[in-house]
C-alpha cells in the first residue's frame, strides 16, 4: 500500500476478514421462522401457493420472492482491481465487498458469485441460466476483451439489467468528475485533448462515454502497455482499433505533451512526474488504478501544483471510484424494474453526480470530512461516498431517465414520495458512525486512554492511531512500550505514555486536584495518592489541564465508579448531570434511548434537557426528531406512580421554543406506532413514529435497550455519554477493542462531526 492517511497492516486486513464469521457477508431471513405455522407457510406446503402463482404469471416473482431487490456480483477474477488475473476464488473478497457496498449504500441485497472459467462462452452460459434468481447482474473485474463479449451476450439473453461495473460504473463517475474539472478550468468537452492510459474494460468504457458526451474522437489518444494506439499498429483487437487515432506519439510520455487530461485505468506507477510536467496548464489527472494509482496526488501536485488530481481511493481528495455509482444506479433501475441500464440512464447519473458536487455540502458531511475540502473546487470535484444525499439524488435521476426512455416496466408515480422512500433506506446508524469516523480522521485529537496497560485498550489505541483518528496517549507504567512491542507494533516508542509515577506533569495534576478540593476536606497527601494510584484521576486531571482533548476509560471498573471518579476531577460547580444515549438500530427503524447509563430517577428538568440534547443529536444524524416520554401508562391509562416527572418535562418543553416534536407520557407500543396514536389518541402531537424514547428511569432505559440487543438481535451502539463537563467516554467493562475505538472516536474528533460534543 502506498503512503496515505489511512494506515493498516496486512495482519489487520486479514484479521478484519477472518474475525467472527469469516468473510463479510451473511444471509438472514426476512420472515419469522419461529413456529410450525411459520414453517408451513415459508416452506411446504404453504410455499406451493406462490410457486403456482409465479408459474402462471412470472411477474409475480417480484412480489413473492427476493428477486426484485437482489443483484448478483459476478466475476471470474481475470482483472481483480489492478492486481491482474488472480482467478475466481481470489476475487471473492472483492466481490463480497461489492455486495456489502450495495447493501450499505443503497439497501440492495446482493450476493457474490465467482465463476471458475476464462472461457467466455462457458461464463455466458453459466450466468444466463441464473437469470430467474436475480433482479440484476453486476459483472465485476472481468478483463477485456472478453468482458465486452460477455456483457453483450448476456444483455441479449437476459431480461434484467446486466451491467459491467468496471466499464460503466467507472465511466459514469469519471464523466461526472471530468464535467466538473472542465467546469473549474474553463474547458469544454469538445476542445479537450485526452490521453487514456489503459485500453481495457474501464478505459474503453470511459472513453466511449466521454465521446458520447462531446469529447472528439480525434482528441483522445489511448495507450496500452505497448504505448499509443494508432491505425495499423500491431497487437490490437477490434475494441482497441476502434479507438486508434493517427498520432506521431509512440509513448505515453510523448502522447501527454500538451494534453489537458490524463485518465489512468492501467496500473500503479504508470505515470511519471516528468510526464505530468509536459501537460497543458491546469492539467486534469485522474489516476484511477486500484489499490495504488498511476501517480500519487502528492507526486502529481509536486510536479504540477496547478493540477486537479483524482484517484480511486478514499484517503485522498476526489475519489473517482465506481462505488459512487453501482449501488445507486441499480437502486434506480430495480425500483422501476428497468429491463436494461441504457446510455440515457448512465448520462443522467453522471450529470446528477456532477451537479451534486457543485451544490453546498450539508453541514454534517462537511463537518465529518472537515480536513478535506468540501466546497466545489479543485479538491472537491465529486461527492464523497458517505454523502447521504447520494441515495436520494442518483437513483431518482436514473429512474426518471429509465421512465423517459421507455425501459421502466413499473414507472414511479410520485417522484417526491419516491425520494423520501429512498432517503429512509439508509441506515442512520451506519451513517452517523461513518460521519463520526470521517470527522475524527479529518480533525484528529489527542485522546487519553486511561487504562493503557490493558491488552484490549492497547489494541484499540493501535487501531485508533493506525486509522488516523487521532493520537492515543496511554496512561500506564513503564511496561507499556514493551507490551506494545509484544503485540507486534514496529515502533512502540512512537506511542506517548504518561506514567503517573514519573511524569513531569504529576506535580501540576496534584496542584490542580488539591486546589480544586482543598476546601472540601482534601489533604495534599490525599491528592498526591489519588494522582499516583488512580489512573482515572490522573488522566482526568491531564484532560482538565489541557494536556489532551478527550479521554476514554471504563474497562477495569464498574461504570458508575469510573464515572464518579472522572466527575470528581472535571466537574465544576453548576456542571450539568451527563446522561447516556444508546442507539438501537433495528431493521425497520433506528431509535435513540436515554438515559441508559447515569441517573436512576431523573427530574423533570433533567428529562427535558435530555430531550433537547438528544433531539439535536438526532437531527445531526439526519433524522427529524420526534421525542416520546415513555412510560408503562399512556396518557394516564392505567393510572400509577412515577409519571409526574414525565408530565412535568412535557410542560417544561411547552414553555420553551423547541424546534422538535415531543409528546408523553405513552407506552413504547404507542410511541413507535403513529397509526395507533392517531386512532386512539388523536390529540397526540407527534406526526410520525417516535425515534427518541426518553425513559422515566435508568432501569427501564438500560434494561429495554439491552433486551432489544439480547433477544431482538438489534444492533446497539453506546451508551455514550452526553453532557459531560469535558469530552470523556466511559466504556462498559465488556467492551471489545472495536467498541473502544468507536468510543474514542466519539470522545475525540468524531464528537464535533456528529454534534455530540
Ligand atoms: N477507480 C475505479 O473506479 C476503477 C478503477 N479501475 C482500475 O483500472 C485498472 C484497469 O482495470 P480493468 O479495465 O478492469 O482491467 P483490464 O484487464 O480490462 O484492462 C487493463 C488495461 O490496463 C492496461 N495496462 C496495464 N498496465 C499498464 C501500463 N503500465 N501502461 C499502460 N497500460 C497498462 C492493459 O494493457 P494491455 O491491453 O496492453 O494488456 C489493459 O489494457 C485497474 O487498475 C483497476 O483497478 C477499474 C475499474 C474501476
Ligand atoms: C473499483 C474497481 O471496481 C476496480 O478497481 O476494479
Ligand atoms: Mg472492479
Amino acid at each position: 500500500m502506498s503512503e496515505s492517511n489511512v494506515k493498516f497492516t496486512r495482519n489487520e486486513a486479514l484479521e478484519f476478514h477472518s474475525r467472527g464469521r469469516p468473510g463479510k457477508i451473511e444471509i438472514i431471513a426476512s420472515k419469522p421462522m419461529a413456529t410450525q405455522r411459520d414453517l408451513s407457510l415459508a416452506y411446504s406446503p404453504g410455499v406451493a401457493v406462490p410457486v403456482e402463482e409465479i408459474a402462471a404469471d412470472p411477474g409475480k416473482a417480484y412480489e413473492l420472492t427476493a428477486k426484485g431487490n437482489l443483484v448478483a456480483v459476478i466475476s471470474n477474477g481475470t482483472a481483480i482491481l489492478g492486481l491482474g488475473n488472480l482467478g475466481a476464488l481470489a476475487s471473492k473478497p472483492v466481490m463480497e465487498g461489492k455486495a456489502v457496498l450495495f447493501k450499505r449504500f443503497a439497501d440492495v441485497d446482493s450476493i457474490d458469485l465467482e465463476v471458475d472459467t476464462e472461457d467466455a462462452q462457458k461464463f455466458i452460459d453459466a450466468v444466463a441460466l441464473l437469470g430467474p434468481s436475480f433482479g440484476g447482474i453486476n459483472l465485476e473485474d472481468i478483463a477485456a476483451p472478453e468482458c465486452f463479449i460477455i456483457e453483450q451476450a448476456l444483455k441479449e439473453r437476459m431480461n434484467i439489467p446486466v451491467f459491467h461495473d468496471d466499464q460503466h460504473g467507472t465511466a459514469i463517475i469519471t464523466a461526472a468528475g471530468l464535467i466538473n474539472a472542465c467546469h473549474l478550468t474553463g474547458r469544454d468537452f469538445k476542445d479537450i485533448k485526452v490521453v487514456v492510459n489503459g485500453a481495457g474494460a474501464a478505459a474503453i468504457a470511459c472513453t466511449e462515454l466521454i465521446k458520447a458526451m462531446g469529447v472528439l474522437h480525434q482528441h483522445v489518444i489511448m495507450c496500452d502497455r505497448s504505448g499509443p494506439l494508432y491505425p495499423g499498429r500491431d497487437n490490437m483487437d477490434q475494441f482497441k482499433s476502434a479507438h486508434a487515432v493517427p498520432t506521431d506519439a509512440r509513448s505515453l510520455a510523448e502522447a501527454l505533451v500538451g494534453a489537458d487530461v490524463f485518465l489512468g485505468l492501467s496500473a500503479a506507477g504508470a505515470l511519471k512526474p516528468e510526464m505530468v510536467k509536459d501537460m497543458a496548464p491546469s492539467p486534469i489527472i485522474f489516476a484511477m488504478a486500484n489499490p495504488d494509482p498511476e501517480i500519487t496526488p502528492p507526486e502529481a501536485k509536486a510536479a504540477r501544483p496547478d493540477a486537479i488530481v483524482a484517484t480511486g481511493r478514499s484517503d485522498y481528495p476526489n475519489q473517482v471510484n465506481n462505488v459512487l455509482g453501482f449501488p445507486f444506479i441499480f437502486r434506480g433501475a430495480l425500483d422501476v424494474r428497468a429491463v436494461r441500464i441504457n446510455e440515457e440512464m448512465k448520462i443522467a447519473a453522471a450529470n446528477a453526480l456532477a451537479e451534486l458536487a457543485r451544490e453546498a455540502v450539508p453541514e454534517e458531511v462537511a463537518a465529518a470530512y472537515g480536513g478535506l475540502s468540501h466546497h466545489f473546487g479543485p479538491d472537491y470535484i465529486i461527492p464523497a461516498p458517505f454523502d447521504p444525499r447520494l441515495i436520494e439524488i442518483i437513483p431518482a435521476a436514473v429512474a426518471q431517465a429509465a421512465m423517459d426512455t421507455g425501459v421502466a416496466q413499473m414507472p414511479i408515480r410520485d417522484m417526491r414520495i419516491y425520494r423520501q422512500q429512498l432517503k429512509a433506506r439508509l441506515n442512520p446508524t451506519a451513517s452517523v458512525l461513518s460521519l463520526a469516523y470521517e470527522g475524527a480522521r479529518s480533525n484528529p485529537k489527542r485522546v487519553l486512554f486511561a487504562e493503557g496497560e490493558e491488552e484490549n485498550v492497547l489494541r484499540a489505541a493501535i487501531a485508533f492511531k493506525e486509522g488516523g483518528y487521532g493520537t492515543p496517549v496511554l496512561v500506564g507504567r513503564d511496561n507499556v512500550h514493551r507490551l506494545l512491542a509484544d503485540m507486534g507494533v514496529d515502533d512502540p516508542e512512537s506511542y506517548e505514555v504518561l506514567n503517573s509515577r514519573n511524569s513531569p506533569l504529576v506535580g501540576r495534576a496534584v496542584d490542580y486536584l488539591y486546589t480544586k478540593h482543598q476546601r472540601n476536606g482534601m489533604l495534599r497527601r490525599a491528592a498526591e495518592r489519588m494522582v499516583n494510584q488512580d489512573r482515572n484521576a490522573f488522566a482526568a486531571a491531564m484532560l482538565a489541564l489541557g494536556e489532551a482533548d478527550a479521554m476514554i476509560t471504563g474497562t477495569t471498573r464498574p461504570f458508575s465508579q469510573s464515572l464518579s471518579q472522572v466527575r470528581f476531577i472535571i466537574d465544576e460547580p453548576g456542571s450539568s448531570v451527563p446522561f447516556g444515549v444508546s442507539i438501537v438500530a433495528a431493521r425497520s427503524k433506528t431509535v435513540l434511548i436515554a438515559d441508559t447509563s447515569v441517573t436512576e430517577r431523573p427530574t423533570a428538568e433533567q428529562l427535558a434537557t435530555m430531550a433537547i440534547r438528544t433531539a439535536a443529536f438526532a437531527r445531526r444524524m439526519g433524522q427529524e426528531p420526534r421525542v416520546a416520554f415513555v412510560s408503562y401508562t399512556t396518557f394516564g391509562n392505567p393510572p400509577g406512580r412515577h409519571i409526574e416527572e414525565l408530565r412535568d418535562a412535557v410542560k417544561i418543553l411547552d414553555t420553551l421554543q423547541t424546534d422538535f416534536e415531543y409528546e408523553g407520557e405513552m407506552g413504547p407500543d404507542v410511541a413507535l406506532n403513529n397509526e395507533m396514536q392517531r386512532r386512539y389518541y388523536p390529540f397526540s402531537r407527534l406526526t410520525g413514529d417516535a425515534n427518541i424514547l426518553i425513559m422515566p428511569g435508568l432501569q427501564s432505559a438500560n434494561i429495554s435497550s439491552k433486551l432489544l440487543k439480547a433477544i431482538g438481535g438489534e444492533s446497539l451502539i453506546g451508551p455514550f455519554l452526553m453532557g459531560m463537563a469535558l469530552p470523556v467516554q466511559i466504556a462498559p467493562m465488556t467492551a471489545t477493542a472495536s467498541d473502544l475505538v468507536t468510543l474514542a472516536v466519539l470522545a475525540g474528533g468524531g464528537a464535533d462531526a456528529i454534534g455530540q460534543a
